[in-house]
């Protein structure tokens, strides 16, 4: 992906169902836990760079001594970062005591994150910055133990102002505006009620004060807390949590947008973000690692029984499909398929782009994350090329001989690694103008495989947002090859409507596709297509999100995808580079037909499956009439 987009977030839940002794005697370490949540983290790192977080909870600690520990980090490596502070008291006891260190019942007596249940977290925010405060997991302490709750999770709302409100008109005075905050406080509520009336219930009965904290902790009712609290939440959520007494879930949106999958066994409770991230880290098969269902929980109650229940009602499913075609690791066996598959339903379109003339064609991909994609394209392109061969030989009849057979056959596509990332950089370069100059070389090139001024370069990358590094540094740096034209393929459909549901897109003005439609639309003298839509913005902008229609579909309507296409190579192409410029996107219909499973396509289509979605695609459009560049949410 040559755009960085910063998106997703990654969620690990542990639960060791074992006392932290049976870990030292079979995997000679009680550290096992904490060992598995750090390799869960790191191979989930591409899904968050802002920050990163830790929570352990010690199940059964005897009042009077801590029982939560948390680590969080918004520095540069913030795994790095955690992972050093939890490990200090461990350096210390190493140097102490090592004997002690490795004893499971002296450490979790008295070292940190020396317990049963670990939740991570890795951050890329959505909404507020990057402070410390907004980093996961959050935390809401209490001298009830089955009152504290510690939350993180993989998600977007649009109406965080609705459930603030709604604890305002509680009564509540939150000292905070971030969205992870309000979903705590909100969940928080009714674990504060559901331990209320449990204990109202178990007064009635004539228990003592200590019976009845046992029996609210033994019944506490997560499914209801959860069904009770998420009601009014609209978005994509993935949304991890521990109670005080060593209860956890993990509880998904209705719609699948956010994945989270899991695996259990007799020792061990694994919930994370991606598939094959657990499969690594626990070395087992995909068969055994679950998809958490739409609109359900998994549950791990403090006795270890776990169970997947059900809720919020399921609707449509309509999960990410950006998650296969970039955000996820490709090394999951169905989304490495599904990116081949991406590749190679562009083949065709391609062979037509360049006339079928292979020989003066040089195939490649922008590193790293379409790789995946250039791998089907190539398979589709010998497909294609293999009918083509198969005509020319039944063309020539019974003027067939081994030499013109050999000179069909011999004709193979050109692959090759042209593009190579080079250096991030940064800050560097103070002044604009040599900026841009410097940022040309955040890619490189290999020279001498392109015929100067003769061939034409076909380059796929997975999608592409802005265009600006498109612009700014490959085009221009491809161009160095002298190639007659370049062909950028795009293995996504074109990115025309914000993202509300996790993934950090949400200003229009930000996507080439959507600045390709305007300069269209002024262009052949409709501007007033503009005017209008926002007129019809701001008369629906204080409407309950439920009425709202999304308008904005009315700026692309009078063009067609190759249209915009060709306007967005024409504005993305650098004046001063000497290549013909043309971009090819993958369609609508090809994405569905390559990602079944996964048809949330929002971005690309302004279908949002939830009414949130409207009033954020009406918000956007405001802001961009009105010059505004705050997030529309
Ligand atoms: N990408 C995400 O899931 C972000 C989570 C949350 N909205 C935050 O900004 O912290």
């Amino acid at each position: 992906m040559s755009d960085q987009i910063k998106h997703e977030c990654g969620i690990v839940l542990i639960r060791l169902l074992k006392p932290l002794e049976y870990y030292q005697e079979k995997y000679g370490t009680w550290r096992y836990g904490l060992n598995k949540l750090y390799l869960l983290m790191e191979k989930q790192h591409n899904r968050g760079q802002d920050g990163a977080g830790a929570v352990n909870l010690k199940i059964d600690q005897p009042a009077g001594q801590k029982y939560f520990s948390r680590h969080r980090s918004n520095k540069a490596n913030p795994i790095k970062d955690v992972f050093e502070k939890i490990n200090e008291p461990f350096i210390k006891q190493q140097e102490k005591n090592p004997e002690l260190l490795n004893d499971p019942v002296y450490a979790k007596e008295h070292l940190p994150f020396a317990g049963e249940l670990y939740l991570g977290h890795l951050r890329y925010g959505t909404f507020g910055n990057h402070s410390i405060d907004y980093v996961h997991p959050v935390l809401r302490e209490n001298n009830w133990r089955s009152r504290n709750l510690t939350l993180a999770g993989n998600f977007n709302l649009t109406n965080v102002d609705e459930i603030f409100q709604s604890l305002t008109e509680l009564g509540q005075h939150p000292k905070d505006y971030t969205d992870t905050v309000t979903i705590l406080e909100n969940v928080g509520h009714f674990l504060d009620e559901e331990n209320q009336l449990l204990f109202r219930k178990y007064k009635n009965e004539g228990k003592s004060n200590r019976e009845i904290s046992q029996c609210i902790e033994d019944e506490l009712n997560i499914r209801e807390i959860l069904e009770r609290s998420s009601r009014r939440w609209d978005g994509g959520y993935a949304i991890a949590g521990v109670v005080g007494h060593g209860d956890a879930f993990v509880t998904r949106d209705p719609w699948g947008i956010r994945p989270a999958c899991y695996y259990a066994d007799d020792e061990i409770v694994v919930v994370a973000s991606e598939r094959p991230v657990i499969q690594t880290a626990m070395n087992v098969r995909s068969v055994q690692v679950k998809e958490l269902k739409p609109g359900h929980a998994l549950i791990i109650k403090k006795n270890g029984k776990v169970t997947e229940e059900l809720v919020r009602v399921p609707q449509t499913r309509r999960s990410c499909s950006f998650e296969r075609i970039y955000f996820s690791r490709g090394s999951d066996r169905k989304i490495y398929e599904e990116r081949k598959e991406l590749g190679r339903l562009l083949a065709k379109t391609i062979l037509e782009k360049v006339n079928y003339d292979i020989e003066n064609t040089v195939f490649s991909y922008i590193p790293n994350t379409a790789e995946t994609a250039f791998y089907g394209m190539m398979e589709g392109v010998r497909r294609e090329m293999d009918q083509v061969k198969k005509q020319q030989i039944l063309d020539m009849g019974s003027d067939i001989d081994a030499d013109k057979l050999d000179k069909i056959l011999s004709l193979e596509p050109r692959v090759e690694k042209i593009a190579i990332k080079d250096v991030k950089m940064r800050t560097f370069i103070a002044d604009d103008d040599s900026r841009d100059d410097m940022v040309a070389h955040v890619y490189d090139v290999t020279y001498g495989i392109v015929k100067n001024g003769v061939d034409t370069l076909v380059i796929i990358d997975d999608s592409i947002v802005r265009g600006t590094t498109l612009k700014k540094s490959i085009l221009r740096i491809l161009d160095r090859l002298h190639p007659k034209k370049i062909i950028v393929v795009s293995s996504a459909p074109q990115i025309r409507y914000p993202d509300c549901y996790g993934i950090d897109m949400a200003k229009l003005k930000d996507f080439c596709a959507f600045a390709a439609a305007v300069e269209l639309l002024n262009e052949s003298g409709r501007t007033h297509i503009i005017d209008e839509v926002y007129k019809k913005c701001k008369e629906q902008q204080f409407l309950p999100k439920e009425e709202i229609v999304n308008h904005v579909k009315e700026i692309y309507r009078p063009f067609t995808a190759e249209q915009v296409s060709a306007k967005i190579a024409e504005m993305l192409r650098p004046e001063d580079i000497e290549a013909d410029v043309e971009l090819v996107y993958q369609s609508v219909e090809n994405l569905h037909a390559a990602c079944p499973d996964d048809n949330g396509d929002w971005y690309f289509t302004g279908d949002y499956p939830t009414p949130g979605g409207n009033k954020v695609v009406n918000t956007s459009f405001i802001n961009f009439v009105e010059g505004n560049t705050g997030r529309a949410y």
